[in-house]
């Protein structure tokens, strides 16, 4: 599909989602419609005609995708997915109805974005289920009564719309009969955006229409568009966000500062490093540590932040009690990013990375941050409590050591056995879990400073820790499985971090 590029693909800015209606549209026709409205700040453009036949819907879409060439828009195909290839669209919205997202995910690979439309609490918990990385957005709705969709689904109201947007990590976006004047009702839903039929298919001037749109996005703080180019109707110009890790080297490459640098830089963040340790390590263990005096660590943190606006910082191995308690006091008194944690104790190949007397100084810096990103062993002994051998144990120990710590916790699932990989996020008493396959392989050296340093980038890219987390975690997933392809030294091996362009 030549629309594609290399590399993750991008999360579609949903902020004003078009969906087309051919008869709406009338003889104006749905190209032309489609172009002011896109030239006015549409975001996003679904053609949606469920009477056409294919050969006549592959037409029209080709027509749309050259209308959309250039102006980083993207196209999805309402419902046929098999149209999404000879279109050259970017991906496909479907319905509960229609073919099951893993299947679809299946048969467009990768690169293809999929929306899926969601109707209820239940359903929306049911799609977040789904492993990471089969669908993109949800669809929510119908908020309003629609004439488009009569006879479907009831109305759901603001209320029931932000019920099942919190149910949620993935983007969401709202549809049923939504207008300018009603936008300010969805205010604090927290959707990603507003997709909108008549309003822009049955205006007058969709371009006009469009605007009005923006600008009532804008006041109710929905979508990119809000912060970004306001109801200019342009963007504000793209800021590579700078990320630090705070953490030890390892020179087989696979974890620590290095396996940080290599997920900032694929995921598109200026990579920033201040070391804690060095190691000597191969992917077949820790032959020796030799830390970094703290107050040295200070040194290269204040340093970088006389300098280097930061827009998150990942905490790793810190090795000594007063290394950690330095950077505790750093994380509080100079950061002001958000700060994700991994709380590094022991590596993959089984070495101990922190001394014993450092545990009670890295559980007194965890409060200070926003996220915390422990595996099952080190979840064990912030909690005092045995390693949790099931799901159910896990998900307990997330909510008791959020609970504890008084923020975020990531409990990682690599530990366990089962078919899936599943990660559990604890947020002020919710739990929402992350579910990826586990994939058959050794190569999981530096799978925990992968997936904290990918949750950095994400959120400084998207500022949500649900998606910030879900991206991260399909990130890593994707290079579990293709680590075999790099397989690098004797013993556990590292993921691969450039997957997407190698
Ligand atoms: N074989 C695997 N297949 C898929 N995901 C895995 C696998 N092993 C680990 N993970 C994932 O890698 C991340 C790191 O998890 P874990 O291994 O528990 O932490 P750590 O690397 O800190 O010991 C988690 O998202 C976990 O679910
Ligand atoms: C310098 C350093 N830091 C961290 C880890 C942990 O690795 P993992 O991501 O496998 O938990 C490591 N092996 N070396
Ligand atoms: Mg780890």
């Amino acid at each position: 599909m030549s629309t594609r590029r290399a590399g993750p693909r991008p999360r579609p800015d949903l902020s004003l989602y078009l969906v087309t209606d051919t008869v709406l549209c009338g003889d104006r026709g749905v190209p032309a419609v489609v172009a002011e409205a896109v030239a006015a700040g549409v975001t996003c453009v679904q053609l949606r005609d469920k009477t056409l036949d294919d050969d006549s819907l592959v037409a029209l879409g080709r027509e749309l995708r050259q209308v959309l060439a250039g102006t980083g828009v993207p196209l999805l195909v309402d419902d046929r997915v098999h149209l999404v290839e000879p279109i050259g669209a970017d991906g496909v919205h479907i319905g509960q109805t229609d073919m099951d997202p893993v299947e679809a995910r299946r048969i467009l690979g990768e690169g293809a974005l999929i929306g899926l439309s969601t109707h209820s609490v239940g359903q929306v918990r049911a799609a977040s289920a789904l492993p990471v990385g089969t669908v993109d957005y949800l669809g929510m709705g119908p908020v309003w009564a629609t004439a488009t969709k009569a006879g479907h689904a009831p109305p759901i109201g603001p209320d029931g719309l932000a019920a099942m947007r919190a149910e949620s990590w993935l983007p969401a976006v709202a549809i049923g009969s939504v207008k300018a004047h009603s936008l300010a009702a969805l205010a604090g839903s927290g959707v990603d955006g507003v997709a909108v039929v008549s309003a822009l298919c049955a205006a007058d001037d969709p371009a006009a229409a469009t605007r009005e749109l923006r600008a009532a996005l804008a006041r109710a703080g929905i979508g990119r568009t809000a912060s970004a180019g306001g109801a200019s109707g342009k963007a504000s110009p793209h800021r590579v966000p700078s990320v630090l890790s705070i953490a030890g080297s390892d020179p087989s490459g696979g974890a620590g500062i290095q396996a940080d640098l290599k997920a900032f830089s694929a995921l598109g963040a200026h990579g920033c490093a201040v070391l804690t340790a060095l190691t000597a390590q191969s992917t077949q263990g820790v032959t020796g540590i030799h830390p970094v005096p703290a107050a040295f660590v200070r040194e290269q943190v204040e340093t970088l932040l006389a300098d280097v606006r930061l827009d998150a910082v990942k905490v790793g191995m810190l090795g000594s009690a007063e290394v950690a308690r330095k950077v505790a006091a750093l994380v509080r008194d100079r950061v002001d990013c958000p700060v994700v944690l991994d709380p590094v104790m022991v590596s993959t190949a089984g070495s101990r990375l922190l001394a014993t007397d450092a545990v009670e100084a890295v559980c007194a810096l965890a409060p200070e941050v926003d996220l915390v990103t422990p595996n099952g062993p080190e979840a064990a002994v912030m909690l005092g409590a045995a390693e949790a051998t099931t799901l159910a144990e896990q998900r307990e120990q997330a909510v008791a050591l959020a609970e504890r710590l008084g923020t975020r916790v990531l409990l990682k699932g690599g530990h366990l056995a089962g078919a899936e990989s599943v990660d559990v996020l604890a947020e002020e008493g919710r739990l929402r879990e992350l579910r990826a396959p586990r994939v058959d392989t050794r190569n999981t050296h530096g799978t925990g400073c992968t997936l904290s340093s990918a949750i950095a980038a994400e959120h400084a890219h998207h500022s949500d820790w649900g998606v910030a987390v879900g991206r991260a975690k399909h990130y890593l997933t994707r290079a579990l499985q293709e680590a075999d392809g790099l397989d690098i030294g004797a013993g556990p091996g590292p993921v691969h971090h450039f997957h997407p362009w190698w």
